[in-house]
């Protein structure tokens, strides 16, 4: 409760609100304060005239609550409102300032029946949902808090006044440590935390604990192979591993598909801990094959990293974290693999190559395909991850093509 009222009075007005209005363009932002001021053209189309239009934002102080809180409402709020509502995302946050945004949804209810209300109602009864509502006048738009019955006693009424563009989108803002993890134990605690809700936690805790890496001295090269789906990962890396006498490897590890689903449909704050530790899981693996023969590594940290980045990104590549972000660097206590390399084509080749290959599509694979602003973030977070970045490798040609243009690379750079 003390929380909620903070969030109300006092750091409302430092904050600005991003509503992801239209995918393909800058959120909407805007601040509040005291006096009113006119609305841009955007800001009036996004409160329109003779519209219910209400915000609603989480913020409890148990991570784990809020991220399940967070998805349980979107899927209320995707599932219950109908055409007649327009639901986006929405966050406040501090402009620039790390670990400051708090989730929420914006919704504009355009039926005659005040659809939403009555979810409105439901959710609000949580402490950790905060609902406000706005009223517009003419070129003014007016925002307080939202109570079903009466108004809020204490609610002061506050101005939209149309805010600048942040320097660093907000969906940047809280990604580490959220998204994506840079050391084992951020993730680790996650899923520590996780255990009543979610049991399969101990089993995957238990694994991490049994198969801890064992300090790795210099053992044979251990190159990892990436892209996205059906850029021929599974082909080269067989190939490789049986023209080199290679081991191979995959993250997350084999000891891990029997969890994957379940992790797979929590909020990302979970599952990416959970993607994180199955690569300390193969860190492991290989830590103890690289003593005996080279290493082949399907999908690694720059997985994990990439599709969480672009995941988490709203919007237009132009909004990821920008390329010299520290959220582009290996974590520290993760081993470090000799060579990366890149698998690209063309969007038009790995369409076909998916069709061809007629396998069920995962979810994200099947948003992939019709979004294609998500696998333009995915290649480009792929692109600017650092130490160690990866090679791309044009994977258009037959396999053989590519195997021998990926055998002189590692040759090159490895002298296998
Ligand atoms: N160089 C190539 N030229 C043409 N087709 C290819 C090539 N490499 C792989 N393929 C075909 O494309 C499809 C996808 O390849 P593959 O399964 O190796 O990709 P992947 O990256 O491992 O996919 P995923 O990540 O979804 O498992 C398969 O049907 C495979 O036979
Ligand atoms: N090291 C990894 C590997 C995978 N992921 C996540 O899994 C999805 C892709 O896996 P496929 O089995 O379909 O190749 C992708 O959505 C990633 O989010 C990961 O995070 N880390």
């Amino acid at each position: 409760m003390l929380k909620s009222a903070m969030f109300r009075c006092g750091q409302l007005c430092s904050r600005v609100f991003a509503v992801e209005f239209d995918l393909r363009t800058e959120p909407l932002y805007f601040t509040l304060s005291s006096t009113p001021q006119e609305l841009h053209h955007a800001h009036q189309q996004l409160f329109g005239d003779g519209e219910k239009l209400f915000s609603l934002h989480v913020h409890c102080d148990n991570r784990t609550e809020k991220a399940r809180t967070h998805a349980e409402i979107k899927h209320k709020l995707s599932d219950t409102l109908s055409r007649d509502c327009d639901v986006f995302e929405a966050s406040a946050f501090i402009p620039n300032v790390k670990n400051s945004v708090v989730k929420g949804f914006f919704i504009r209810d355009k039926s005659t029946t005040s659809l939403s209300e009555d979810i409105l109602k439901t959710l609000q009864q949580s402490k950790s949902v905060c609902v406000f509502s706005y009223k517009r006048e003419g070129q003014h738009c007016w925002q307080e808090q939202w109570s079903p019955v009466s108004p809020v006693e204490d609610s002061v009424r506050k101005y939209v006044t149309p805010a600048a563009a942040a320097e660093h989108h907000p969906s940047t803002l809280n990604i580490r440590n959220a998204d994506v993890y840079y050391c084992m134990n951020e993730a680790y605690e996650v899923l520590q935390e996780c255990t009543d809700i979610i049991p399969e936690s101990k089993e995957v805790l238990k694994l991490v604990d049994e198969q801890l890496e064992k300090s790795r001295g210099e053992g044979f090269p251990v190159i990892v192979i990436e892209g996205l789906d059906a850029t021929g990962k599974t082909t080269l890396t067989e190939a490789l591993r049986d023209t080199l006498n290679a081991t191979l490897l995959k993250s997350p590890p084999q000891c891990l598909a029997p969890f994957r689903q379940r992790f797979d449909s929590e909020p990302p704050l979970i599952r990416r801990a959970f993607y994180a530790l199955g690569n300390y899981i193969t860190a492991a693996h290989i830590g103890k094959e690289s003593q005996r023969a080279p290493v082949i590594v399907d999908r690694y940290w720059h997985s994990t990293a990439a599709y969480a980045i672009a995941t988490a990104v709203g919007g237009r590549v132009e909004n990821l974290p920008k390329p010299d972000s520290e959220l582009y660097q290996w974590p520290e206590d993760l081993l470090k693999p000799n060579l990366v390399l890149l698998l690209t084509v063309s969007p038009e080749e790995r369409l076909r190559r998916l069709r061809d290959r007629g396998q069920d599509k995962t979810v994200e694979e099947a948003e992939l395909e019709i979004n294609q602003l998500f696998r333009l973030k995915v290649e480009e977070a792929y692109k600017r991850i650092q130490n160690p970045a990866c090679i791309i490798v044009d994977a258009s040609p037959s396999p053989q093509e590519v195997l021998q243009q990926v055998q002189h690379l590692i040759r090159n750079k490895c002298h296998l």
